[in-house]
């Protein structure tokens, strides 16, 4: 990398967003001063000379803070303020051309949208890359739409690929959209499996041109980029240990003893169906959690730092819902609190396919919990449809494979109900045998598994969301044997009741003696 590069948060000026009477050198300062590493001054309507004028200004700020100041598009005032590089586009001069001009000590970074774009400015000389975009953004019109993190990571894959066919050392970050809310989400979803290679950073524009305090935007922003880049407790990679029976089931009891004890209550919060709320809930309660169920967007704000997960299900969604859910994770990635998915019959209506796919695109979540139609909706499988809300089909030819890809596309844990539930995080699979037909055989069943996943995995949010969901999955199916045993329970409106009542009573010993959890392929 060129001496002093360092792309971890950059920021791309737009003076026009500056407050009235606010000096663009001034927000440079104070960015910087919030973290900032490199700033790029893009002026697109200035006139040469004021365009000169003002990098004269910022870079005042940025040679005494020491980090570099390139400028977009415009090679020749680059030259006219001996700028430490430029930033150019598809339709502007072409590399070769910039590095001509420029030499070999400058900054020439490159704007690419597609794996061949990566490809030819890393072999013609680029020292970076920004790829996007990312998210809509109304800061630039975009002639083609945003891609998404799993878009700008299959970009970012091909370009590693490229750097290691021609032993060049490739560097990157994603623009477009990117604030402190999807910065988490954006790095965790573009870092390869397979190398663990994350994106050098994030390109910012309004993030912090508009922020009140661009110091304060910038330090945020630093901190979730940090957060982001030094956690591996979301996405799994290739070379992370497999999780063993022996293990999985010691830290099972561990997670479940420490909130069936009370050592910990944690704050569950639930934004889903009309139809199941109160069974939710006091599953929640049952389990040794505390349920709040809260869906306004007006108040996820207030609520977010007191929850400890959240759990969003689209079960009987509305437009209202939506929103209130888009509000809920906007805040929950911003307080790096785990977000467990339920996309109930996402396969029955394009509407439901759209708002799963929009949530996960812009947020993401630790996990994914469906039933063996919603998991094949979801992964794109025709191996098994829905009927409502329900699976239909002779079942998967290989469920871990498709919980186990499903992970790693989507960068959680991935949780597969069914007579056999499966789960995943993409480097280990692990069957549960335990449940009783009964569950099926109430409605709601499924969404109280989306409630204990919500109840166990917080415990795990520094460590391993897939033992955290394991306990949620086994907690729930040994409630319902015990259930299903009673001499009490005659069909499905007292088992409903026992099922709650089993879940209030179970106690570790129960859960070390019975359940059964095998390791799978
Ligand atoms: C870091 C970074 N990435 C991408 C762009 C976009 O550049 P370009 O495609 O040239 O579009 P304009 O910025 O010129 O509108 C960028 N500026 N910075
Ligand atoms: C310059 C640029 N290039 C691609 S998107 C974009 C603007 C990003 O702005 P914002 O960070 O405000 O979405």
């Amino acid at each position: 990398m060129k001496q002093n590069l360092d792309l971890t948060l950059y920021l791309v000026t737009d003076s026009q967003m500056a407050p009235a009477g606010k000096p663009l050198a001034q927000i440079v300062d104070e960015a910087i001063q919030g973290g900032v590493t490199i700033v790029q001054l893009r002026e697109k309507t200035a006139e040469t000379g004021d365009f000169v004028r003002t990098a004269l200004e910022v870079k005042k700020v940025t040679s005494k803070a020491g980090i570099p100041l390139l400028i977009n598009d415009r090679v020749d005032v680059a030259q006219a303020v001996d700028a430490d590089g430029v930033h150019i586009g598809q339709d502007d001069l072409p590399i070769e051309e910039a590095r001509r001009i420029l030499g070999d000590n400058k900054i020439i970074g490159v704007s690419v949208q597609t794996a061949e774009e990566a490809e030819e400015a890393i072999v013609k000389g680029a020292d970076y890359l920004g790829i996007g975009t990312c998210y809509d953004t109304a800061t630039k019109y975009v002639k083609v739409g945003p891609q998404g993190p799993q878009g700008v990571r299959s970009v970012w894959e091909h370009a590693l690929k490229t750097g290691q066919r021609i032993n060049r050392p490739v560097h990157a970050v994603t623009i477009g959209g990117v604030n402190s809310y999807n910065a988490v989400h954006v790095l965790i979803c573009t870092r390869t499996l397979a190398d663990n290679v994350s994106l050098d950073g994030l390109a910012v524009v309004s993030a912090i041109m508009t922020a009140e305090s661009p110091k304060t935007a910038a330090k945020l922003l630093r901190s979730q980029i940090s957060f982001a880049l030094e956690s591996s407790w979301v996405a799994k990679q290739d070379n992370s240990k497999p999780l063993g029976v022996s293990r999985a089931c010691q830290a099972i009891a561990t997670v479940f003893d420490n909130v069936k004890s009370g050592k910990t209550t944690p704050l569950v919060q639930h934004i889903t169906n009309q139809v199941v709320i109160n069974d939710c809930a006091n599953a929640c309660l049952a389990l040794g959690g505390s349920p709040i169920m809260a869906s306004d967007p007006v108040e996820q704000h207030d609520l977010a730092s007191a929850v400890s997960s959240l759990v969003i299900n689209i079960g009987t969604v509305s437009d209202h819902q939506i929103a209130g859910m888009h509000a809920a994770m906007r805040e929950a990635r911003l307080h790096n609190t785990p977000i467990v998915i339920d996309p109930v019959g996402v396969g029955t209506t394009p509407f439901r396919k759209q708002v799963v796919k929009e949530l996960l695109r812009d947020y993401g979540a630790h996990v994914i919990k469906g039933n063996a139609g919603e998991i094949a909706a979801l992964f794109g499988s025709s191996e098994m449809q829905m009927r409502g809300v329900d699976a239909v089909g002779g079942g998967f030819k290989d469920p871990a494979k498709v919980v186990r890809e499903l992970s790693r596309r989507e960068r959680c844990v991935v949780v597969m109900t069914g007579k056999v539930d499966y789960l995943s995080d993409g480097v280990s699979t692990f069957a549960v045998h335990n449940g009783h037909s009964l569950q099926g055989h109430i409605t709601g069943s499924g969404c109280m598994v989306g409630t204990a996943l919500g109840t166990f995995i917080h415990q795990v949010a520094n460590g391993d969301l897939l033992v955290g969901a394991l306990t949620g999955v086994v907690a729930i199916n040994l409630a319902a044997e015990a259930a299903a045993l009673r001499s009490d329970v005659k069909g499905p409106g007292t088992f409903r009741a026992a099922f709650i009542d089993e879940m209030y009573n179970l106690t570790v010993d129960t859960l070390l003696k019975n359940m059964r959890v095998e390791r799978v392929k």
